[in-house]
This record gives C-alpha cells, structure tokens and sequence, in this order.
C-alpha cells in the first residue's frame, strides 16, 4: 500500500524529509568522522560487550537490510561503558552495503567510503521498558558501527553469508540461533562517538553511536552475497537487487565527535 521509503530515486533518502521532517533535524546522522577534528577525551572509559550467552533468534529481510534480531527480555547481551551511563540490551544487527566495488558504509572517515557498515542495536533497558520508548528518547539506543573492508574472507561472516539464499525476498525470517556477534568485531575496540539518530526512518534522534576506528575485513565474494538479497517481495515481478542501502552523511550542525584514543 502506498509510498514507502526506499533507497530509490523517488523514496530515497533525499526524498524522507516529506514525510519525516526529522531527517532534516539537527542531530541527524551517518556524518562524516574528520579524525583531525576529533576531540579525545580521556574520561571515555573502553567499551564494554558481554555478548558471552547471547541469543540470536532470527535472520530476515525486511526490505531494507537483512537483520539478525536477539531476544532482549533480558541481560544476556549488553553493551556498557565509553559514552555509556547506563546498560544497553543488543536487540538487532544488520548491515548497509553498495553496488558491486563502489562505495555502501554510511559513516565515512575523512571522506574515505567503506564496503559497508554493520550495525549492532542496543537499547537502554535500565531506563526504558521497551525499544519503542528507548527509541523516542536521547540516551534511548546506542548503536555500535563497524565498517566492513574488501580484502580477505572473513571466516565468521560465512555463517551470515550462507544463511542469505534462504532470505532472499522481503519479507522472509528464518530460525537463526546460536549466533554471537562477538565473531564480528575487529581487534581493536577504538571509537569514535558522538550523538546522532537512526539513519533509516522514523530517524529518531536518541542514538549514541559508537563507531569502531578499526574495520573487519571481508572478501568481495562474500560482499557479493548481500547483493543477491532482493529489496521486493516474492509476489513482486519487479525484481531489484538490494543494494546502496546507505543514506549519505548529514551535516554535523556543531556537534562533537569524541575519540577515545589519541
Ligand atoms: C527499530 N530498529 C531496531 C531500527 N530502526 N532503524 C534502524 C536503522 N536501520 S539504523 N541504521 O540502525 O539506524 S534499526
Ligand atoms: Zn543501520
């Protein structure tokens, strides 16, 4: 029904502001992370994730991404620490990527595009009962980036990348337990914060996002996978592959972008 947003030339992110006027918000996000303009900040304690029993549920296509959604009635899967007052429950991952070897992260690094770009979504469950009500408030979500580079496979992101044939078409979930994330991070837990918003509609600004300075390294094979997922349905004769499903950086407005190194 309708017109939905989309990463299309009609329902793209240039076009959100009609019926989101948020996305023209002062706190909006990805940015562009200018490393010399960073300010460190020695209070920044390190990030903590305990991902240790954490429960992955299922992975799916919703249109937009291929998510992988945790259960988050409870403990099990929290980030703390860095920029973070409170605790914060892991409720979903998913990826952003581009068209075959161009450009898909949505934060960029002194202009410098990556692959693509996961997200790992936490809300704070310490202060808010629910997602939806974190999700309206500032210090609602915080949101982990991780920039993914073209080089050598990636053995963990198999487990991801084989799973994909299986949600090709919006709309499709699968059972996928017994993932833990922690196989995704880089060795380095260096970030970059500042606060922001969801980069995909109802881009509510109540993020924290924590942005790793240092990429994972994945194959252009399996890069390719991601872009055999369709943005349609299987009903749908109009098949579009999905890809490009970044919105661009949004001016900073005067915020400040903190780093927790030198
Ligand atoms: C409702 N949830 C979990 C989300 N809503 N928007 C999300 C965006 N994809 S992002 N990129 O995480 O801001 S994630
Ligand atoms: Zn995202």
């Amino acid at each position: 029904t309708g017109h939905h947003w989309g990463y299309g030339k009609d329902n793209g992110p240039s076009e959100w502001h009609k019926d989101y006027p948020i996305a023209e918000g002062n706190h909006q996000s990805p940015i562009d992370i200018v490393p010399a303009e960073a300010v460190f900040d020695a209070r920044l304690s390190p990030i903590s994730l305990c991902y240790n029993n954490c429960t992955s549920v299922s992975i799916s296509n919703n249109g937009h991404s291929v998510v992988v959604e945790f259960t988050d009635s409870d403990e099990r899967s929290v980030i703390q620490g860095g920029p973070l007052e409170d605790m914060y429950r892991l409720k979903q991952f998913h990826f952003h990527w581009g068209g075959k070897g161009c450009r898909g992260s949505e934060h960029t690094v002194g202009g410098k595009t990556y692959a693509s770009e996961l997200h790992l979504v936490h809300w704070n469950a310490i202060k808010y009962k629910s997602f939806g009500e974190a999700a309206a408030a500032p210090d609602g979500l915080a949101v982990l980036a991780i920039f993914l580079e073209l080089g050598d496979v990636h053995r963990a992101l198999h487990q991801i990348t084989d799973a994909l044939y299986m949600v090709k078409f919006k709309g499709s979930v699968i059972n996928f337990k017994g993932f833990n994330p922690k196989c995704l991070l880089p060795n380095s837990l260096e970030y970059w914060t500042y606060p922001g918003s969801l980069t995909t509609p109802p881009l509510y600004e109540s993020v924290t996002w924590i942005v790793l300075k240092e990429p994972i390294y994945v194959s252009d094979k399996q890069m390719g996978k991601f872009r055999t997922l369709l943005f349609n349905g299987e009903e749908d004769d109009d098949r579009k592959h999905m890809e490009n499903n970044f919105r661009p950086p949004q001016p900073l407005k005067g915020r400040t972008v903190r780093a927790s190194f030198e």
